[in-house]
C-alpha cells in the first residue's frame, strides 16, 4: 500500500499468515519466536544477575515460553517456569515444547513461585497472545497481579496477557509490561487506545519471515520513513500562488482562538496565503500576533480559498450550517472537523451532500464527534477505533483521522494505518485545531488529500515529541507551541529527505 511502512495485521491476517508458513517452517514459528525471546531476556537482563520467571499459559504463548526457557537454560541462566494447566490439554507445538523443556532437565512449578531473595532479574508473560478470548479471571488474574507486583523489568511474549490484539481494550487483569515482543508482524492493540501504556517499549521479530509476502498488509503503521518518502522540494522560481490559498472558517463568540490558532499553523507549515472567516461578527478585523492572516467574511473566505477547513471554534448556530452546506456543495477539497462534524451528525441534508462529493472531504473526529456521526456513543467507537474510522469512511466516503492515543487514519477504499507519535500533553485545548490546520496546508500545497493526511497526523504528534525532548513538557505544552515546532520537525523531514534547497 505504501512501500517502506510496517505492515499491521489484526489476529485474523496473523492467523491466516501462520496458516500459510505454519507447517513448512523449519526451524517451527514456535522455536523461532522462542528463541528470539531468549535473545530478548539476555539483552534485558544484560546488568542484572539472577533467576529469570517465566509465567506459562495453556495454549501456543506458553509453547513460545517453554522454549524460551530452554534456550535460556542452555546458555547458562537459571530459569523458574511456572505452568498451572493440564499438559494433556496444549495444543501440539506447545506439549512439544514442554517435553523438550523437560528432557533438557527443566522443571515447572504449579504456583506462583516467591521471589528469591535477590529478587527476579526479569519476569515473563508467556500466559496468553492472541488466543485470547475473554477477560483474565481467576488464578490467571491472580498471577498477573503478582507478576506487575514484581520489582523487575516485565517482558511480555507477542502481547501483554489481557490486552485484546486487535483493538488495545483490556480485558479483565492485564499484564503491564516493560517491554514486548511481538512476532511476524505489529498488531493494531499495541497501538491504540490502551496498547501504548500496557505493552511498554514494543519490539518486532518477524521470526524471518516477511508477512507481506504471504498476506497483503490489513494496515500500516505512520512512522518517519514512510512520511519522509512523501517529502516534496520547492522551485526557486516560484511565488504564493503556488502553495495554495487556505479558507479556515470558525471561531464563533468565544472562540476566535480555535481559528486563529488553526491559521497560525497552515501559515507555519508553508500555505501561499491563510484566510480566516470568523462567523463571529463582533470578532477582531486582525491577528496582530500573525498579521499574515487575512480575517475576511466567512462567505467570502469559502469563495476566494481553494480548501477549505470548517469546524475550529465554529458552533452549531443557522449560520454555521449553512456555511458548512455552501463549503459541502463547493467543488473544492474541505476538511471538516469539531463542530463541522456535529453539525453534519445531526443534519441528513448535509450527510448525503457529503457522500455524494466529488471532490476530497477529510474529516478530524475525536471518539465523541465520532460517536456522533456513526450515531452511538464514545465507549462504542473506543471498544474497536479502527473498525468504527472505516465505517465513518465508508458512509461518508471521507478520508477520517480518529485522534487520540493511537490515531487510526482510514481511507474509503478500507486501507487504514495508526500514527506512531504524539504523547499525553497534547490533551489539551486547540491541540485539533492546529491538526486541522496542518492537513488543510499541506491539501493547499498540492498533497494528495490521503498523503496530506497521514503526513500532518504524524507531523502533528511529531512536533509534540520533540517538543518533549527539549523539555517542553509534555505537560503543559500548548497548541501554539505545537505549530511553531511542526515548521522546524517539517523542514528537518524535508533536508533528510534530500529534498531541502
Ligand atoms: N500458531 C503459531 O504458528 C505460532 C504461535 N505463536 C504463539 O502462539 C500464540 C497464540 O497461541 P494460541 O492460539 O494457542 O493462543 P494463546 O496461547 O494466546 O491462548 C490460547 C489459550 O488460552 C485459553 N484462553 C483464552 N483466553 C483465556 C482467558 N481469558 N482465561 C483463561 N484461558 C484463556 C484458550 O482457551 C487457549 O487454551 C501467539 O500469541 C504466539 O505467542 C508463536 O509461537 C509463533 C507461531
Ligand atoms: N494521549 C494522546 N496521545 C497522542 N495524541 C494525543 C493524545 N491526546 C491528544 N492527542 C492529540 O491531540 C489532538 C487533540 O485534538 P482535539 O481532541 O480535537 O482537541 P481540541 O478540540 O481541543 O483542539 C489530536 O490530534 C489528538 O490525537
Ligand atoms: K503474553
Amino acid at each position: 500500500m505504501f512501500p517502506q511502512a510496517q505492515p499491521i495485521y489484526p489476529v485474523s491476517g496473523i492467523r491466516t499468515i501462520e496458516a500459510r508458513v505454519g507447517a513448512q517452517a523449519q526451524p517451527t514459528l514456535m522455536e523461532r519466536a522462542g528463541r528470539a525471546s531468549a535473545e530478548e531476556a539476555v539483552r534485558l537482563t544484560q546488568d542484572r544477575a539472577g533467576q529469570v520467571l517465566i509465567a506459562c499459559g495453556p495454549g501456543n504463548n506458553g509453547g513460545d515460553g517453554f522454549v524460551m526457557a530452554r534456550r535460556l537454560l542452555q546458555a547458562g541462566r537459571p530459569v523458574t517456569v511456572a505452568f498451572a494447566d493440564d499438559p494433556a490439554k496444549l495444543p501440539p507445538d506447545a506439549a512439544a515444547a514442554l517435553a523438550a523443556w523437560r528432557a533438557a532437565g527443566g522443571e515447572t512449578v504449579s504456583d506462583f513461585p516467591a521471589a528469591p531473595a535477590n529478587g527476579w532479574a526479569l519476569v515473563v508473560d508467556a500466559l496468553f497472545g492472541i488466543g485470547l478470548r475473554r477477560p483474565v479471571s481467576g488464578r490467571y488474574a491472580t498471577w498477573i497481579d503478582a507478576l506487575n507486583a514484581q520489582p523487575a523489568p516485565r517482558l511480555a511474549i507477542d502481547i501483554p496477557s489481557g490486552l485484546d490484539a486487535d483493538t488495545g481494550r483490556v480485558l479483565g487483569t492485564v499484564f503491564h509490561a516493560t517491554a514486548t515482543l511481538t512476532f511476524l508482524a505489529l498488531k493494531p492493540g499495541l497501538l491504540t487506545l490502551d496498547g501504548p501504556d500496557i505493552a511498554g517499549v514494543v519490539h518486532l521479530h518477524r521470526l524471518d519471515i516477511d508477512p507481506a509476502a504471504w498476506l497483503a498488509p490489513m494496515g500500516m503503521q505512520i512512522q518517519p520513513g514512510l512520511v519522509r518518502q512523501l517529502m516534496k522540494s520547492r522551485l526557486q522560481n516560484t511565488h504564493k500562488g503556488c502553495y495554495g490559498d487556505v479558507g479556515i472558517v470558525g471561531g464563533a463568540r468565544g472562540m476566535t482562538g480555535a481559528a486563529l490558532l488553526a491559521g497560525r499553523a497552515a501559515l507555519k507549515l508553508g500555505t501561499g496565503r491563510v484566510l480566516i472567516g470568523l462567523v463571529d461578527d463582533a470578532g477582531p478585523a486582525v491577528d496582530f500576533n500573525q498579521a499574515e492572516l487575512m480575517l475576511q467574511r466567512p462567505e467570502d473566505v469559502l469563495e476566494q480559498a481553494n480548501v477549505l477547513a470548517l469546524g475550529p471554534g465554529l458552533g452549531r448556530s443557522t449560520a454555521a450550517a449553512a456555511l458548512v452546506e455552501q463549503a459541502a456543495r463547493s467543488n473544492k477539497p474541505i476538511i471538516l472537523d469539531a463542530d463541522a462534524l456535529n453539525l453534519v451528525a445531526a443534519s441528513e441534508v448535509l450527510k448525503s451532500l457529503i457522500a455524494a462529493r466529488e471532490a476530497p472531504t477529510l474529516m478530524t473526529p475525536h471518539p465523541g464527534e465520532a460517536g456522533r456521526l456513526l450515531g452511538t456513543d464514545t465507549a462504542n467507537v473506543q471498544a474497536d477505533r479502527v473498525a468504527s474510522t472505516l465505517k465513518i469512511a465508508g458512509s461518508y466516503q471521507a478520508l477520517v483521522v480518529l485522534k487520540g492515543s493511537g490515531s487510526v487514519v482510514t481511507y474509503p477504499d478500507g486501507r487504514w494505518l495508526i500514527n506512531s507519535t504524539g504523547h499525553p500533553g497534547m490533551a489539551s485545548a486547540g491541540m485539533g485545531d492546529v491538526l486541522t490546520g496542518l492537513i488543510a496546508s499541506l491539501v493547499a500545497q498540492g498533497w494528495p488529500a490521503e498523503s496530506a493526511l497521514l503526513a500532518a497526523v504524524h507531523l502533528h504528534g511529531a512536533a509534540a515529541d520533540r517538543l518533549a525532548r527539549e523539555g517542553i513538557g509534555p505537560i503543559g505544552l500548548t497548541a501554539s507551541e505545537v505549530a511553531e515546532a511542526s515548521r522546524g520537525v517539517f523542514n528537518g523531514w524535508i533536508v533528510q529527505a534530500g529534498k531541502g534547497r
